[in-house]
């Protein structure tokens, strides 16, 4: 099991979002977190992160609000998705020049999500799109066993999600996305877990949850 809840009241300063929560996850799961906003789904990546971040699990993650520097480029916002295993040295010296073998890297996977003529672009000058695209490949370049995203395509049109999706889960074993997206959700994911009123309202095998469930959680 790579990571399991056994009824854990998940939250903020002792007032908790999911209480009693019971949830395991194996490896090779492509599990898509769905529920209203509020619901609870990036409090649910938080601990499941957390408890990763514990076990010594190498994790990416596409954060909601997308964690980028602004004034930095795309290949330098790329670039840090392996910060932490390039020594500071290495890391200032790519900040004023970058490294050949880094570029010849980066520059194929920023063309590969149609970030190619913006390699060099300071961030702060991108689309929300790009912005996203931008955070998909520090999250790609980061690589590991497992993927926690929090609406990693919600900026996309649905050709691009598609597209982004599948190189996501292509890149990691294991993924745990919350989607807003549920024709998305369907198609991508092995597994579906619906978040309402602070608890699971279901959890299943993708093509096993009925629509009306679903339904139901936005309803
Ligand atoms: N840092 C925080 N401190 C206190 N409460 C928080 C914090 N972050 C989230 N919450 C609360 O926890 C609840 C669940 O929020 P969460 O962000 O997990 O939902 P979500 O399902 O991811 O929503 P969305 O789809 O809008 O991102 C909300 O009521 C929110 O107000």
């Amino acid at each position: 099991m790579l990571v399991r809840f056994e009824g854990a009241d998940l939250g903020y300063g002792g007032r908790p979002v999911l209480a009693g929560l019971t949830l395991g996850v194996e490896r090779g799961e492509r599990v898509a977190l769905l529920g209203k906003s509020g619901a609870g789904k990036s409090t649910l990546l938080g601990a499941i992160r957390a408890r990763l971040a514990a076990d010594r699990v190498a994790t990416a993650l596409v954060p909601q609000d997308h964690a980028l520097v602004p004034p930095l480029s795309v290949f330098h916002n790329i670039y840090m998705g392996r910060l932490d295993r390039r020594s500071t040295l290495r890391n200032l010296a790519t900040l004023l020049r970058p490294f050949a073998g880094d570029v010849a890297e980066i520059a194929p996977l920023a063309g590969r999500l149609g970030l190619g003529d913006h390699l060099w672009q300071k961030v702060e000058a991108l689309s929300g799109g790009q912005r996203q695209r931008t955070a998909v490949g520090r999250a790609l370049h980061a690589g590991g066993a497992v993927l926690l995203a929090d609406e990693p395509v919600s900026a996309l049109d649905e050709r691009q999600s598609v597209d982004v999706l599948g190189l996501l889960t292509e890149r990691f074993e294991t993924s745990i996305v919350a989607l807003h997206d549920v024709d998305l959700a369907r198609a991508t994911a092995t597994r579906l877990i619906g978040i309402a009123a602070g608890r699971i309202v279901f959890d299943g095998r993708a093509e096993a949850v009925p629509r009306s469930e679903i339904e139901a959680l936005y309803g």
